[in-house]
């Protein structure tokens, strides 16, 4: 059977790092794995990640920027998810809902309601079988971050230490809120003792 998994996090906390070591170990164990992202992961999506991320800090505001997110989630899902878990696959997606959540709404201040409005247009509401959250201290994750992206972060990567630790607080508290959906995952030391941590929890879940 086919379950959607998301990671979450803030910046540098691994995700992508993880994605790819989480999608080998599934392998491994003869699970059949989509890896996807957000934004983006499907043409048009693709599209509007280039709009999202790349430009002056003023591009957008707060209201476009979620709406942007919000028809870029809508793509992503009808022409890649979807059609992966018909197939039976495992879909491991870099950042889903949560992310528009935690950024748009904890940090930028829009109403988490109205994020949740335009994912049921969107998206039809449709929420990941399980979402692992990875957390770091944050000056841990600036720090990484800092040190990938020689400072040349995206526009919303780009955003100042309050903002970030505004994600943080808002990850944080939706999943203390939907502890059957979200697993908190401690992200520090080594890589491959994270990936272990990861599977395990998805235990519960594996064929
Ligand atoms: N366990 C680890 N220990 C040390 N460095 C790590 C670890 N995991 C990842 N890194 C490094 O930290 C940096 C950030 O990792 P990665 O890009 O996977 O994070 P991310 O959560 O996807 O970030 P973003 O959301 O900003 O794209 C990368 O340079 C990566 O190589
Ligand atoms: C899905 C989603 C993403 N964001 C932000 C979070 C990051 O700053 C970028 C994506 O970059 P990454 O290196 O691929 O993680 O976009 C957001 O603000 N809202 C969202 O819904």
């Amino acid at each position: 059977m086919g379950r959607f998994i998301s990671l979450e996090g803030g910046e540098g906390v691994g995700k992508s790092t993880q994605i790819a070591a989480l999608a080998e170990a599934l392998r491994a164990r003869g699970v059949d794995v989509l890896v996807t992202r957000e934004p983006g992961g499907s043409e048009g999506a693709e599209a509007i990640r280039r709009l999202l991320l790349e430009g002056d800090a003023g591009r957008w505001g707060p209201r476009a920027e979620a709406l942007l997110f919000a028809a870029a989630r809508s793509d992503h899902l009808e022409k890649t998810i979807l059609p992966a878990l018909a197939d039976g696959k495992w879909v491991l997606s870099d950042r889903f809902i949560d992310s528009s959540r935690a950024y748009q709404a904890g940090a930028s201040g829009l109403a988490d309601a109205d994020i949740l409005t335009l994912h049921r247009i969107g998206s039809a509401g449709r929420l990941p079988d399980r979402t692992l959250l990875l957390t770091l201290p944050e000056a841990v994750a600036a720090e990484r971050a800092a040190a990938r992206d020689r400072g040349g972060a995206d526009r919303i990567g780009g955003r100042d230490a309050i903002y970030h630790a505004r994600v943080a607080q808002a990850f944080a508290h939706h999943a203390d809120e939907d502890p059957h959906r979200f697993r908190v995952v401690d992200a520090s030391g080594i890589a491959d003792h994270v990936t272990i941590r990861l599977l395990d929890a998805l235990a519960d879940l594996l064929p």
